[in-house]
């Protein structure tokens, strides 16, 4: 029951009257485009482990108003970083059927279709994502660049399970399956910089690697995605689509993102 939305009088141009972190530093997402960017040969490949949940365990789907997440087991982890992320949930953000464009992050000034973000917590140092959530080391995000082409079956997993979470709150059970293929092969060329949660409250807690390189689904995908969901309950008398929930690009001054990859 949080009090804010992507749209009307609780949007995002309000968020900071509430949620002071979210007129703070650190802000995210932002654009990547070439005058921030340095190359860094420190950076190592991002490895999962555990992500290959196996058909017996089962993942959380939930419509929670803002987003359609899913709960992830904390077996589920990715080395490469300072400390041991565990996974914690993921969820999507995606435009609507006329304006394709729903990506948090923009290359060049350009938006992809939609964005996967996969939300891990650092594990070595705190026992839970809520206890992470507001310190600097707290959280590691995996961001995936979604754009239109092939039918994607991984995705499939969790889309052709939307009509059980149309409205607010409401639940289903997914069968478990490799939450890998979700993301794009070259797991060795991203860009990273530290930000902030994208949602209030906005903590600047957030290492982020967005990977180069997106995946694709299909249209057919993208239009389930983006017409499939409401941020209202069942009984709702104004029902309200989830549509358009990314936020905005944030400034970025004397800020470095650096990158895995030379051109
Ligand atoms: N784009 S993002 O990765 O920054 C991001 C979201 F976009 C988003 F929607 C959520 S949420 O929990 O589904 C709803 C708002 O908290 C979270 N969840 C985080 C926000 C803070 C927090 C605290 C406890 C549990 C989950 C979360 C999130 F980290
Ligand atoms: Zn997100």
């Amino acid at each position: 029951g949080s009090s804010w939305s992507y749209i009307g009088p609780d949007g995002e141009r309000m968020w900071p009257k509430r949620y002071p972190f979210c007129g703070g530093v650190f802000q995210s997402p932002i654009d990547f485009h070439n005058n921030i960017l340095q190359y860094d040969s420190t950076l190592l490949p991002i490895k999962p482990e555990g992500y290959n949940v196996p058909l017996t365990e089962q993942f959380v789907l939930t419509n929670n108003g803002h987003s359609v997440q899913m709960s992830l087991s904390p077996a589920m982890s990715i080395r490469g970083l300072l400390s041991k992320y565990s996974a914690a949930q993921l969820h999507l953000h995606w435009g609507n059927q006329d304006k394709q464009e729903g990506s948090e992050h923009t290359v060049g000034g350009r938006h992809f279709a939609a964005e996967l973000h996969i939300v891990h917590y650092n594990s070595d140092k705190y026992p839970d994502l809520q206890t992470a959530a507001d310190k600097a080391d707290g959280l590691a995000v995996l961001a995936i660049l979604i754009e239109i082409g092939s039918f994607n079956p991984s995705y499939e997993k969790i889309f052709s399970h939307f009509q059980d979470v149309k409205y607010k709150d409401q639940k289903t059970l997914i069968p478990g399956f490799n939450v890998q293929d979700l993301l794009p092969d070259r797991l060795d060329e991203y860009y990273r910089y530290e930000g902030s949660l994208t949602t209030p409250p906005c903590y600047p807690s957030v290492l982020w690697t967005v990977f180069r390189k997106p995946v694709q689904i299909s249209a057919k995908q993208l239009l389930a995605l983006e017409t499939a969901l409401y941020c209202t309950h069942p009984d709702d008398p104004a029902p309200l689509e989830m549509v358009n929930n990314f936020r905005r690009v944030q400034e970025f001054e004397e800020r470095v993102v650096s990158v895995s990859f030379r051109e």
